[in-house]
């Protein structure tokens, strides 16, 4: 399959910690690292890895991450033609802390991510494309926005399935317009806090309830250790989790999931496939440290059979 990912590309400085510091307080950190990150990179990179043709829509900018945080999706092979080069603003960098359990926190720039060029993009660029893959980071706002609006478009018009994958961080920047600019889009995937924020609604079922109104009728919410819910008009359905009892760090778990969930949909499996397959996914990279520190391969989605 063929995929076109839009979104963020940036260098995550990770940071283990027992606890976060308060405010004025400082803690010591158990390590320091630096590593490629960047959620729509991150989907870009596993989709690549589960044997996918991916284009990365994307910005890098100035400063010295740009290289770091292009260099797996190089390894594996991701195409770099729709990458834009901004000589203004640095290449973004995440602080994220990552506290024992694995649970991280994130502080995001948006510099170069948040600015790709709309008149770059030209529709001829989905002609090899099966589906298109949106981190809500590129709907936060700003040019990355009316960049992602015209793919929108433009993929209606092919009727190409669109996966959007939301973010806290990306809700909070784009406010009202989130939610109609993700008008009917086919699979939107996101976590529990993620829903609640985009919707105003508590309850899942409130949430899903919502998205109908905007012409989304497939939701799938990550619950982390939980598993994960599909909900479509015809079904709702809590999906397993896949056990693992070594999880060190969350970060780029909900990208390998929703590259993972993608990948199986367009294969022609059924959703609730989808997601058992997403959840080992997902799993297996919060046993490794980084986004990008493990990336999921084919024959690890057939773990899924022993989730049923
Ligand atoms: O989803 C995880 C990613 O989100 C942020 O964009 C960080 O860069 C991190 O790698």
């Amino acid at each position: 399959m063929r995929f076109f990912v839009i979104g963020d590309v940036s260098v995550d400085l990770m940071y283990f910690v027992d606890a976060m510091p308060g405010p004025g307080e400082e803690t010591p950190a158990q390590r320091a690292l630096i590593k490629p990150g960047g959620a729509a990179a991150t989907v870009a990179a596993n989709l690549a890895s589960l044997g996918h043709k991916v284009a990365l829509a994307a910005r890098v900018g100035t400063g010295p991450f740009r290289e770091a945080a292009l260099a797996n999706l190089k390894r594996v092979g991701v195409d770099l033609s729709h990458l834009q080069e901004d000589e203004e603003r640095p290449t973004s960098s995440i602080l994220v802390f990552v506290i024992a359990g694995g649970e991280r926190t994130m502080v995001s720039s948006a510099s170069a991510s948040r600015h790709l060029d709309a008149a770059a993009f030209k529709a001829r660029a989905l002609d090899q494309v099966d589906a298109v893959v949106v981190s809500a980071y590129a709907l936060a706002g700003g040019p990355s926005r009316e960049y992602t609006l015209k793919v929108l478009a433009a993929a209606a018009k092919r009727r190409l399935p669109v996966f959007a994958d939301l973010g806290t961080g990306a809700i909070r920047a784009a406010g009202e317009h989130l939610l109609e600019d993700l008008r009917g889009v086919d699979y939107l995937l996101m976590n529990q806090h993620e829903l609640a924020a985009l919707t105003g609604e508590a309850s899942i079922s409130g949430g899903v309830e919502r998205l109908r109104t905007y012409g989304i009728e497939r939701a799938v919410v990550k619950l982390g250790a939980l598993g994960s819910m599909v909900v479509t008009p015809e079904t709702e359905a809590l999906v397993e989790p896949y056990a693992v009892d070594d999880v060190i760090d969350s970060t780029g778990a909900g990208d390998a999931y929703t590259a993972a969930f993608a990948a199986t949909v367009m294969e022609g499996r059924d959703l609730l496939e989808a997601a058992r397959r997403a959840n080992v996914a997902g799993a297996l990279v919060a046993t490794h440290v980084g986004a990008q520190g493990y990336l999921v391969k084919p024959e690890d989605l057939e773990l899924a059979a022993s989730s049923k």
